[in-house]
């Protein structure tokens, strides 16, 4: 597997321990399940965007953790659904793929509520699959004890060969145990990735997936989905950083709704991510957005290559 290196990581590699294990790990599950906010929690830092909204996640991640004794790069693929239009194709396939080339599964469900068929869709892909599977139940914050045990048990039952890790993404409970799980699971091997890297994602990329984050968060239905963002510009001025942003939608309403009574929507759509983008800066963000329509940019493969929504 071809390892890109990190825009502007500085390589300063370290010696590889005695019994040091490296490898890949892919989180696959169905929208919403909580993979993103579970990569944020494990390397301690934002590095995907979360929202109550499924499918928010629409590229593959790497985050990368490097504990004392192994160095797992996670895989976020974006929801395993089935494909209603072309981005919808692209995502599903993504999430496919990533299956085929790591060490671990870790396929995960959401353990707050009872499983479902969409999760029996999941089990069925995971069973033709060779390598280890650990079964991961999210949200256990949501559910009392009682409940707890059986939505285990029915998951033990729908998968019986695979280790079952209760835990919760946003409070971090079991989190360790689960790591510590997948990192067995992986082969000897050196560090990948200098230590302290925790994502191997474009720093524009970021920047555009904080922009649609506050566009998840503060509209609503079609135009969520209905919305690509692009930074046009980003430069260095004096002791801040100036980003110029276009956010594409695909109908002249929609981008009416984006911007709102006298701009107040794009106002605070804009707000919103200068606060995320000042904490990855640590400094001032002038931040300017545009909003263009660009009529079924979702159903244009040319398109979908340059926002990096590729079908690899
Ligand atoms: N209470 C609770 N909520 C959680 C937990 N993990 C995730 N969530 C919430 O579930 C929602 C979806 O989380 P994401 O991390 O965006 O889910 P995802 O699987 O990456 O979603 P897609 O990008 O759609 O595939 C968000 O509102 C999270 O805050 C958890 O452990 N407990």
């Amino acid at each position: 597997m071809q390892i890109p290196i990190p825009n502007g990581t500085e390589l300063q590699w370290t010696p590889t321990p005695d019994g040091f294990r490296s490898g890949f790990v892919a989180l696959i599950g169905r929208p919403n399940v909580g993979k993103s906010t579970l990569l944020n929690q494990l390397v301690g830092e934002k590095v995907a965007i979360t929202s109550p909204v499924a499918q928010t996640t629409r590229n593959r991640l790497r985050a990368i953790l490097t504990t004392e004794t192994a160095q797992l790069v996670l895989l976020d693929t974006p929801g395993i659904h089935k494909p209603h239009h072309l981005l919808g194709e692209r995502l599903v396939q993504t999430a496919r793929n990533s299956i085929g080339e790591v060490d671990v599964v870790l396929a995960l469900m959401d353990g707050s509520v009872p499983m479902g068929r969409g999760d029996q869709f999941v089990l069925d892909l995971l069973q033709q699959i060779r390598q280890p599977v650990l079964l991961g139940l999210n949200k256990q914050d949501l559910v009392a004890a009682q409940e707890q045990a059986e939505l285990i048990a029915s998951y033990q039952a729908a998968l019986p060969l695979a280790p079952l890790f209760p835990f919760s993404a946003t409070s971090g409970e079991g989190c360790a145990a689960l790591v510590a799980a997948m990192a067995e699971l992986l082969p000897p091997g050196p560090m990948l990735y200098p230590a302290g890297t925790i994502s191997d994602q474009p720093e524009r990329l970021l920047l555009a997936e904080l922009i649609r984050e506050q566009v998840l968060h503060l509209t609503r239905e079609e135009i969520p989905h209905s919305v690509a963002v692009q930074i046009e510009r980003l430069e260095e001025d004096g002791p801040r950083t100036a980003v110029l942003a276009t956010v594409m939608v695909e109908r002249s309403s929609q981008k009416g709704i984006l911007i709102g009574k006298g701009g107040a929507m794009l106002k605070a759509i804009g707000t919103g991510a200068r606060l995320q983008m000042q904490k990855v800066f640590d400094g001032p963000v002038y931040l300017e957005l545009f909003v263009k329509v660009v009529p079924h940019w979702r159903q244009k493969p040319g398109r979908l290559a340059e926002l990096g929504y590729q079908g690899e």
